[in-house]
């Protein structure tokens, strides 16, 4: 385990959350002093972990254009207002981490759009620009569950790094329960990516042949595209509950 300084608390203040759905809760948003890699991370506590549970945690990378004005090149919208409510539920901290693009930032991102629209996937389309395919640390994320008293977790993610960076920063991760699935037309090859390169357990691995999906712009309704996938087009509750079976415990 690395030798990470301890970071503190900074400011602790009580935010009404409102969601346009008419969802509401209200939230603890922490700041600190002391992270690695001096940016404004944020965590926002949720609920109240019941004695003797672990809470559920997300972290949760930043994306102006899906968090903010509900792109649906990404799933990360959806997975935010998902992942908010379920941790409000079962008691716990969503860590609403600045690494825009996966860590490559906001312009480089729109870059690699640009690159993707001409065919290549999300992951090409980085290393094209001379980028990393994932370039987040969890080190600041390791610092700040430490800072709030959580060293032993449920991490509600699809994506094995996290888990794994963050036990290598020793912290203990129980569960790693997958979120929902979020597709559309315009997102499903960029999910599909996430699936076969960096092994994110979203139930899109036994798609007959993505690539027969020539003309996604031709799908003007999501539900054509179910048709195809077998997958339920964006509900927040029925896609949560296709992916319960993949729930898996990581051993250590
Ligand atoms: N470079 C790049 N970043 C992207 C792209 N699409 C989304 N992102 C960023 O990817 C991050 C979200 O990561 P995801 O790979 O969707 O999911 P994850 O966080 O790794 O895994 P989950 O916990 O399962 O959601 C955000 O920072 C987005 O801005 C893309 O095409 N290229
Ligand atoms: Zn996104």
């Amino acid at each position: 385990m690395p030798d990470t300084p301890a970071a503190t608390s900074r400011a602790r203040v009580r935010v009404p959350l409102r969601f346009q759905d008419g969802y509401g809760v209200d939230a603890e948003l922490v700041t600190f002093h002391g992270l690695a890699d001096g940016a404004e991370h944020v965590a926002v506590v949720l609920g109240d972990p019941a004695p003797g549970t672990v809470p559920l945690v997300r972290l949760h990378s930043e994306c102006l254009t899906g968090d903010v004005f509900g792109s649906a090149r990404c799933d990360c919208g959806p997975q935010l207002r998902e992942a908010v409510e379920r941790i409000a539920e079962r008691g716990g901290v969503l860590l609403y981490l600045r690494q825009e693009g996966r860590g490559i930032g906001l312009y480089n991102k729109l870059d690699a759009y640009a690159l993707q629209d001409q065919g290549l996937d999300t992951y090409e389309a980085n290393a094209a620009l001379g980028l990393p395919e994932d370039d987040r640390d969890y080190t600041a994320a390791a610092q700040m569950l430490r800072a709030l008293g959580i060293t032993a977790l449920d991490l509600l993610s699809n994506n094995p790094d996290k888990a794994a960076q963050l036990r290598y920063l020793g912290i203990s991760v129980r569960d790693r329960v997958p979120t929902g699935v979020f597709t559309t037309a315009h997102n499903v090859r960029y999910l599909h990516a996430k699936v076969v390169k960096t092994q994110h357990t979203l139930p899109l691995a036994n798609l007959p042949d993505i690539t027969a999906v020539t003309d996604v712009t031709a799908l003007t309704d999501v539900t054509d595209l179910t048709d195809v996938t077998g997958l339920t087009a964006h509900p927040e509750r029925a896609g949560r509950a296709g992916v319960t079976g993949l729930a898996e415990r990581d051993a250590g």
